[in-house]
């Protein structure tokens, strides 16, 4: 820390920044302190400090200086001279460093390129989550987004394309039309082979067009199928890579098919990247209720002294669609290599680790790490496999998994999932943590559940009658559709007699916040611009993932297990009962109190 009036700004980890000017306004309760210095600091938290407590601070950043307010609280003496006060500047994160600035103060660029930007992903989430990035002020100012595959299309073609699909949020339509014809107007298209380095060069050139001699960050989002991704990143990395800023590739899944080739895939994409360079994205940890799991546990004391065996008797971890797989990708992967072993996995990882040092990335990761490795591998006698025919309801006739052109008519593979997984560690040894994953199914939401154990001596069971576990407290986070998080409790009706009932205490997003959800991609690709690494996976969690599932589903394939049918717009097969019942496990899903 420094007085103001110096040459140099220390900061408060003893390092000192230069800056150019200073001013400060002096009025008599108010005194304002105008400051400017490279700009990379823009991202620096500043605050002043008083000799005594007695004043309050404001701070803004603007845009190339920082300014200050100092306000005397209630009482206090106004301070005389803006020398009476001690400011200091937290230096901005040197991991994220290179995103505005250079450590000269030199002004970069980012520019982001979606590979395979003619697909389907890229238009429904990859496109829109930009703009709605860009809507919200949250892209650099000197970005440019370039759209990659082999389709030949002008830039007014890809504007086209990708126009149709810009929303804006409901709460946020203010110049909508205006900012997405910015947007659009910085947004181009290059048409080239993922194989080819000579194509990738070509690009090279148009983004040192747009960077304009600007630090050059690039963001490759690979948005294509797995099979062509080591192309892909080769001749990104060789061809593409910025010469003086950041080069970052974020990975859709499939990650590999299993552990084998899983790690082929990681092998290889570390032939041409480091490890810090792969964003290995799993669009659940972008979602609002899964990012908010960690706050729930660890910032209220209420939860989790309750989390572990003591008090909890099992988890559930529910994903549905109340839709078919509509030629995607399913057909090679099947539900549990699409949704278990990821999104419900990385749910569970976040739910049961232990409290991590920090919120660092790397922190929260060795966590998850640890308690994926305490897991036992998924035994093919805790799972129920599951295939939707076709079904007729109300003179519609919906088709079967099999119906789809893409799919051989003999095959086995499952479009619904139920799994008991267990933690041999010491907070949750013997706890089953039950998966569900299902297409073609009744309804659609993905819901967390932790089901508690019963009141010991409970001097209200006789109120319960004889299904004691339907009156055991459980709370639900629900993920979505409806974002929401509520515990079910016993209550007293209202009444001169003794009846309880099952209500909820409800924390329910759409009454309580007014603000829109961002969608998972929002967060994931700024985090990604950003470099925080916290929501994206690491090739050792990755390597755990695998080891649990890989066992179960080559016993499934070689044993040729042949999935029970259930009907398209059912609630899945019966096995999925009997498999929770081994485990004194009801479906919270199925209750008539859901
Ligand atoms: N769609 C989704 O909702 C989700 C997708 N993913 C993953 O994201 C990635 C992209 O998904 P999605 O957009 O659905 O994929 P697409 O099948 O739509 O493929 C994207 C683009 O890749 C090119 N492409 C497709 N097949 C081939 C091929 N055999 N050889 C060379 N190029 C090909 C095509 O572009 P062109 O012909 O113009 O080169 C296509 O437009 C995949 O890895 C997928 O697993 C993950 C989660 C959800
Ligand atoms: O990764 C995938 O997720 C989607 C479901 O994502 P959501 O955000 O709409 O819940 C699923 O349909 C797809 O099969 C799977 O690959």
């Amino acid at each position: 820390m420094a007085t103001l009036y110096s040459t140099h700004l220390s900061t408060s980890s003893s390092q000192s920044y230069p800056y150019s000017s200073f001013t400060s306004k002096l009025g008599n309760l108010q005194r304002m302190a105008s400051i400017s210095f490279p700009k990379r600091f823009l991202t620096a938290k500043l605050s002043v400090h008083s000799l005594t407590n007695s004043h309050q601070n404001a701070v803004a950043i603007q845009d190339g200086a920082v300014e200050t307010t100092v306000t005397p609280v209630e009482g206090a003496s106004p301070i005389k001279n803006l020398k009476d006060g001690l400011l200091s500047v937290t230096p901005p994160d040197e991991s994220k460093e290179g995103e505005r600035f250079d450590i000269n103060g030199n002004e970069s660029s980012v520019s982001i390129t979606v590979v395979g930007a003619s697909g389907d992903l890229a238009k429904k989430k990859i496109f829109p989550a930009l703009f709605a990035l860009y809507y919200e002020d949250c892209l650099p100012e000197h970005f440019t987004i370039y759209g990659y595959a082999r389709s030949k299309m002008t830039d007014a073609e890809l504007r086209n394309m990708v126009s149709k699909t810009l929303t804006c949020r409901i709460d946020k339509r203010e110049n909508c039309g205006e900012k997405m014809d910015q947007f659009l107007e910085r947004c181009f298209y290059h048409s080239g082979q993922y194989d080819s380095q000579e194509n990738f060069t070509d690009l090279d050139k148009k983004l040192k067009e747009h960077e304009g001699g600007r630090i050059s960050n690039r963001l490759f989002y690979l948005s294509i199928p797995p099979d062509i991704f080591i192309d892909a990143v080769k001749c990104a990395s060789l061809s593409a890579s910025s010469a003086n800023g950041w080069t970052r590739v974020i990975v859709e899944k499939p990650f590999g098919r299993d552990s084998e080739s899983s790690a082929a895939l990681t092998k290889s994409l570390k032939r041409y990247l480091t490890e810090d360079q792969i964003f290995r994205i799993d669009h659940y940890l972008g979602k609002e209720l899964v990012e908010n799991l960690s706050v729930l546990r660890f910032s209220n004391l209420i939860f989790e002294p309750l989390w572990s065996r003591q008090y909890i008797r099992n988890v559930q971890l529910l994903f549905s669609e109340d839709f078919g797989t509509e030629g995607r990708i399913l057909t090679i992967t099947g539900i549990i290599r699409d949704i278990m072993q990821n999104h419900l996995l990385q749910i569970l990882a976040l739910f049961a680790m232990e409290t991590p040092v920090s919120l660092d990335a790397e922190d929260i990761r060795n966590e998850k790490v640890k308690v994926l490795r305490s897991m036992r591998p998924l035994q093919l006698e805790n799972v129920v496999i599951g295939q939707y025919k076709s079904h007729t309801r109300g003179g519609v006739t919906y088709p079967a998994y099999i119906d789809d052109k893409t799919v051989p008519k003999d095959s086995l593979t499952p479009t619904f999932a139920a799994a008991a997984l267990f933690i041999d560690n010491a907070r949750w040894d013997g706890v089953p943590f039950l998966m569900k994953a299902g297409k073609a199914l009744n309804s659609k939401g993905a819901e967390i559940r932790i089901q508690f154990r019963h009141v010991p001596g409970n001097l209200y069971n006789r109120n319960f009658g004889t299904d004691l576990d339907q009156a055991t407290n459980e709370i639900v986070i629900r993920v979505q559709p409806d974002e929401a998080i509520y515990l079910k409790i016993n209550n007293k009706v209202p009444g001169l007699g003794m009846r309880l009932d099952r209500s909820h205490l409800n924390l329910h997003y759409s009454a309580r916040y007014s603000k829109e959800i961002p969608d998972a991609y929002e967060r994931l690709l700024l985090d990604a611009i950003e470099g925080e690494r916290r929501l994206f996976i690491r090739s050792d969690e990755l390597d755990a993932a695998w080891s649990l599932f890989t066992p179960v589903l080559k016993e499934l394939e070689e044993k040729k297990i042949i999935p029970e049918y259930y009907p398209y717009g059912s609630r899945g097969p019966a096995g999925a009962h009997y498999l929770a019942a081994r485990y004194n496990v009801r479906w919270g899903d199925l209750s008539i109190d859901q």
